[in-house]
């Protein structure tokens, strides 16, 4: 346990003797039960089987340090650049350190052009600052120099007071300790109020920010990764620029190199536009503390918005690989100093290795500049370095994350080995293993591996309807409409079948919310901002949004249809069942799906799982609905059809200067007329049947119409019949009369999905072979049907011929 320790920023100013409280603390942590727990963590058993002797399965803290975390006495400071040449360990005050840290990161927005979004603001605050701290500098100044002279610490009750005691500081906080963060960060970690690390955050944040280590990390989705190589970016950031603050007297601008201001640090690569919107305000949030500007740059933002952003000059970009590359290629002046690097990170890093992503990723990777060891002449860019110093040069960084990690025993071996220096050797590994290898991933990489067998959230409550193809529809309205509460995502695995689960929906009168990557960025954002708003809205998205999107009080997953791979699945079902909160999933299974499906939970190990709950008295009522819906959903989109069409025609038509004459005799004309009257009038029809239908509550067949009991009152329902109640009651408001007219709603029993699951879920033994045959068996069904039909036709046929023969 040991490894998780090393207190670094302690080592430095540490005394020859420990005071007896800290040595006590030290020896209570090296035996933390939870990091034991971590220490026991087997690899993810559905990954290639590990060698026993596999140091790299979650390597925390052994006597074999070789791919795993170093031990306290072997950190050397001055290895991972962490002290600038010359730094004379000092005894300064708590305030005089964090006074000089403002100064200085105050000093380095002075030449940022701000964006002028937020840059207003932060500029007035800044002047306002400037003036109060040139006043409060210059004493503090006068006083140090006659009070204070630089010493060497030796002595422990300097150290006490330079190291601020976090535990009084943040006591509600007091887990996050043994990661010895910045007090800039706990500060941050307090405001936002999360209590503890997460497990990933603990494993990865001691050798990330205290040992300089690359990481490769695998959690489940929603247990915190983003901050887990977030927060070493800031730590490294903070301390660098807080060594050149202690620095700024001695070496005055010089100081600054050790910290350089406005240059690129952190590269942070995801698959998606969402994801890389989603990090930048994650991290931003924490950025807030500590002046440090992260920005987004992703495909489909303006040209304009992009270049004032990048004006700014970012220390931490987060962006996807097309537009990166874009402008990487470009000569974009920001990015191509990608000499200053000190953090590459790939996010969802499976997910960027598909195609689509994996050329331009390669072609970005290829231009970084060679770590450690590596030949100068094989750095693309270096004509466009700026001057930084040795400290941002020395090494980069590279973090590799994701919920579904698979790394070959054959990798690990080689970074067990160490062999990883050759760029040619990528024979045998996957393309996530040869972009590792290529972004200069340090033999010595820890890897934190905290995935279980299945892979899937802990809090995830998996389940599954079976039915037919063409009953999806209804089963997917029937959980919306009886158990439609909280947040809700449907995902589809093409666009055709989102369009038409929307519409239908939409027609029944459902609001829902649609993202899939046709769509303009505008109104990507758009969507997901109007699902966030709504506290029961519904998300109908293609797998664009399954990757990363964090939106809280998501209860239910629902897989319309089946994704194509199992890390798919993991990551759909892992939007619901976040953080430590919990959901459930339901997939809809077609007898078509049902050998992917057994595949898919042989591949989780799963043996059983959940039947969703169904009350078919329902479904009569649920079918009735649908059919009217559909048959609108059918005369729209032929009307759309034919207008699209039309306005297509007009369009080329006028682009090529041409007249589009009609050629329809009048007889054509007027029964074309007459059968759009007609097709609108039954539309019409149709729509005022719905409208009739859905005005009522979906009621099973056995409701009865004297009693209303409020039986498959969907909360929208319910507040329907709460507004109607306020607005009856105060249309007539007749002192006296109030108790009578009200509607009252008795009982209750739209339940959440989760609920409904586990109140009554019927666990179902998964065996892949009884699915297959299921399915055989229903192929089987289907064709003596269709040929038992076809008897009767040909049947009815001869009868019809000897009839009209007898004739
Ligand atoms: N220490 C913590 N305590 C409580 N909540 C946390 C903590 N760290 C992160 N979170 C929250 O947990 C949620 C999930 O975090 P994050 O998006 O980083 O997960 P993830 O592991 O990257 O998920 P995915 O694999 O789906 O991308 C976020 O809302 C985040 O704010």
């Amino acid at each position: 346990m040991a490894a998780l320790l090393p207190p670094q920023r302690h080592e430095e100013k540490e005394p020859v003797s420990l005071p007896e409280k800290k040595r006590k603390k030290r020896k209570r942590t090296k035996h933390d039960p939870e990091l034991e727990r971590l220490d026991s963590l087997p690899w993810n058993s559905s990954l290639p089987n590990e060698e026993e002797d596999d140091a790299f399965s979650l390597f925390i803290g052994s006597g074999d340090l070789d791919g795993g975390f170093l031990s306290l006495e072997e950190i050397n400071e001055s290895e991972y650049g962490l002290d600038g040449p010359g730094v004379k360990k000092k005894i300064s005050n708590k305030k005089k350190k964090k006074q000089k840290l403002e100064d200085f990161t105050e000093g380095s927005g002075e030449d940022v052009e701000a964006d002028p979004a937020e840059g207003m603001a932060e500029e007035k605050n800044a002047k306002a600052k400037k003036k109060k701290k040139k006043s409060k500098k210059n004493k503090t100044k006068a006083v140090q120099q006659e009070d204070e002279p630089a010493t060497v610490i030796d002595n422990k009750d300097n150290e006490e007071e330079e190291m601020p005691n976090e535990d009084e500081t943040y006591p509600e906080f007091y887990e996050w300790n043994e990661l010895r963060l910045h007090p800039l960060l706990m500060k941050s970690i307090s405001r936002i109020g999360f209590k503890e690390p997460t497990p990933i955050q603990r494993a990865c944040i001691p050798a990330a920010a205290h040992q300089g280590k690359d990481v490769i990390g695998a959690a489940e989705t929603g247990s915190g990764k983003t901050l887990a190589f977030g927060l070493p970016i800031f730590q490294r950031l903070l301390e660098e620029r807080e060594k050149a603050a202690n620095m700024l007297e001695e070496k005055g601008e010089e100081a600054a190199k050790y910290a350089p201001k406005g240059v690129l640090r952190a590269l942070i690569i995801t698959p998606t536009r969402e994801l890389a919107l989603q990090v930048t305000d994650h991290l931003k949030e924490f950025g807030k503390d500590i002046n440090v500007r992260v920005v987004p740059i992703v495909g489909g933002m303006s040209a304009e918005k992009q270049e004032r952003l990048l004006k700014t000059r970012p220390e931490i970009i987060v962006g996807t690989p097309g537009r990166l590359w874009e402008l990487i290629s470009g000569g974009e002046k920001h990015l191509v100093e990608l000499h200053s690097l000190s953090f590459f990170v790939l996010d969802e890093a499976d997910r960027m290795v598909e195609a689509g992503h994996f050329c331009e990723l390669q072609s970005i990777i290829e231009m970084l500049p060679m770590t450690k060891g590596a030949t100068e002449g094989q750095s693309q860019n270096t004509q466009n370095c700026v001057t930084v110093s040795s400290l941002s040069r020395k090494k980069r960084q590279t973090f590799v994350f994701s919920a579904t990690l698979s790394l070959s025993a054959d990798f690990r071996r080689k970074l067990k080995r160490g062999s990883l220096k050759s760029k040619q050797s990528t024979e045998g590994l996957n393309s996530i293993e040869i972009l590792s290898e290529r972004a200069g991933m340090k033999p010595n990489a820890a890897i934190v591996d905290l995935t279980n067998a299945s892979i899937l959230a802990k809090n995830l409550e998996e389940s599954f309807i079976e039915c037919r193809e063409e009953d999806k529809d209804a089963y997917l309205y029937y959980i919306l409409s009886i158990h439609g509460e909280r947040r809700t995502i449907v995902f589809c695995t093409s666009i055709a079948a989102l369009r038409h689960i929307s519409s239908i929906l939409r027609i029944l009168g459902i609001n829902v919310s649609t993202l899939h990557a046709q769509m303009q960025q505008r109104a990507r954002l758009k969507a997901i901002d109007r699902f966030r708003a709504n506290e029961h809205g519904i998300l109908v998205a293609t797998d664009v949004a399954a990757r990363g999107l964090d939106i809280p009080g998501v209860r239910t997953v629902v897989h319309y249809q089946l994704p194509h791979s199992a890390e798919v699945y993991v990551h759909r079902s892992g939007r619901t069942a976040r953080a430590s909160s919990d959901g459930c999933s339901i997939a809809l299974i077609s007898p078509n799906d049902s050998a992917k499906f057994a595949s898919l939970c042989k591949s989780f190990s799963k043996e059983s799982i959940k039947r969703f709950p169904l009350e078919s008295s329902y479904m009569p009522e649920v079918m009735k609905r649908l059919s009217v819906a559909r048959q609108i959903d059918k005369i729209s989109r032929k009307d759309s059809q034919e207008r699209a069409n039309k306005s297509w025609l007009e369009r080329s038509a006028e682009s090529l200067e041409l007249v589009v004459e009609n050629y329809d005799s009048e007889e054509e004309r007027v029964k074309n007329f007459k059968q759009k009257k007609a097709c609108s009038v039954h539309l019409k029809k149709l729509q005022q049947e719905l409208g009739g239908l859905i005005s009522r509550p979906l009621r099973p067949k056995t409701f009865s119409h004297r009693y209303p009991t409020a039986a498959g009152v969907t909360h929208l329902i319910q507040h329907q019949f709460e507004e109607l109640a306020k607005q009856k009651g105060d249309d007539n408001l007749v002192p006296g009369e109030n108790k009578r007219r009200k509607m009252v709603v008795i009982g209750q029993d739209c339940v959440e999905p989760l609920q409904a699951l586990r109140s009554a879920g019927r666990e179902v033994l998964m065996d892949g072979k009884d699915m297959s045959q299921k399915r055989r068996n229903v192929e089987n069904l289907r064709r003596k049907r269709k040929e038992e039909k076809k008897r009767l036709r040909d049947q009815r046929r001869k009868q019809k011929k000897q009839f009209q023969g007898r004739q």
